[in-house]
């Protein structure tokens, strides 16, 4: 029986803010980090111990990784990044305040942009645009997304699109990890780690609308050798 551990990362600067990251690269605040040591002493005092480790090519995503797996005593575990795992990509609301953006276009319209399925977010323009917030520029897309296929990099998604790009990540390295029998950890994002959850637990695209994911608290499943659920519980 393996363990699938999903950690969302500690809060962000921009998540403290109330800003639309996705895949603009924003540090852990003070709480984040804070939040995310707490889930390494949590995971310690589970006794996981792991095999393989996975994340993002999100630096939010990999400090939360890195200060779990040291609090858990656990630095050395093997780790792979993908950008299939980065938070959704928010197209051209990124950088904006989620509350003033609900005042423009209108709480209904923005809680669908945020949680719905299959609505996509207002688009980028093109693979140049930059974000620019509190006089700082953030590039859309750098060189860690330089050996992503030109067509394969979003203008912006929603959570069926994650999904789709996060899956052939899931069954070419993690499920195999799983299927042998490894305890595996992957520290992702409130909305890539959505898409997985929605997969997992097979959640209709209606149902995933009322799905939150808190930062940083670990999600163990207890999965079965065909990698159903067998258990799962949230450590807080
Ligand atoms: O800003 C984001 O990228 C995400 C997660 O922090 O926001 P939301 O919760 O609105 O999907």
């Amino acid at each position: 029986m393996a363990k699938l551990v999903l950690i969302r990362h500690g809060q962000s600067e921009w998540n403290a803010l109330n800003l639309f990251n996705g895949w603009v690269d924003t540090k852990l605040s003070e709480q984040g980090i804070e939040q995310a040591k707490h889930a390494g002493e949590l995971l310690k005092a589970e006794g996981i111990e792991f095999d393989q480790a996975y994340t993002s090519v999100l630096t939010r995503a990999i400090t939360t990784l890195h200060y779990a797996l040291e609090e858990a005593g656990q630095l050395y575990v093997p780790e792979e990044k993908s950008w299939r795992l980065n938070e959704r990509h928010y197209g051209a609301l990124q950088g904006k305040n989620k509350a003033a953006a609900a005042e423009k276009y209108g709480e209904d319209q923005v809680h669908i942009w945020r949680r719905s399925y299959d609505v996509l977010p207002p688009l980028l323009d093109n693979y140049e645009e930059t974000v620019e917030v509190e006089g700082k520029t953030y590039p859309a897309f750098d060189a860690r997304y330089a050996d992503v296929p030109y067509g394969e990099l979003p203008l912006g998604e929603n959570l069926k699109v994650t999904l789709e790009r996060v899956l052939p990540f899931w069954d070419a390295k993690i499920k195999k990890d799983l299927a042998a029998g490894k305890d595996v950890v992957i520290a992702a994002h409130g909305n890539s780690l959505r898409a997985l959850v929605k997969h997992l637990e097979n959640i209709s695209d209606d149902d995933i609308l009322n799905v939150e994911i808190a930062n940083g608290q670990p999600i163990v499943y207890d999965l079965a050798a065909d990698l159903t659920i067998n258990l799962k519980k949230v450590l807080k």
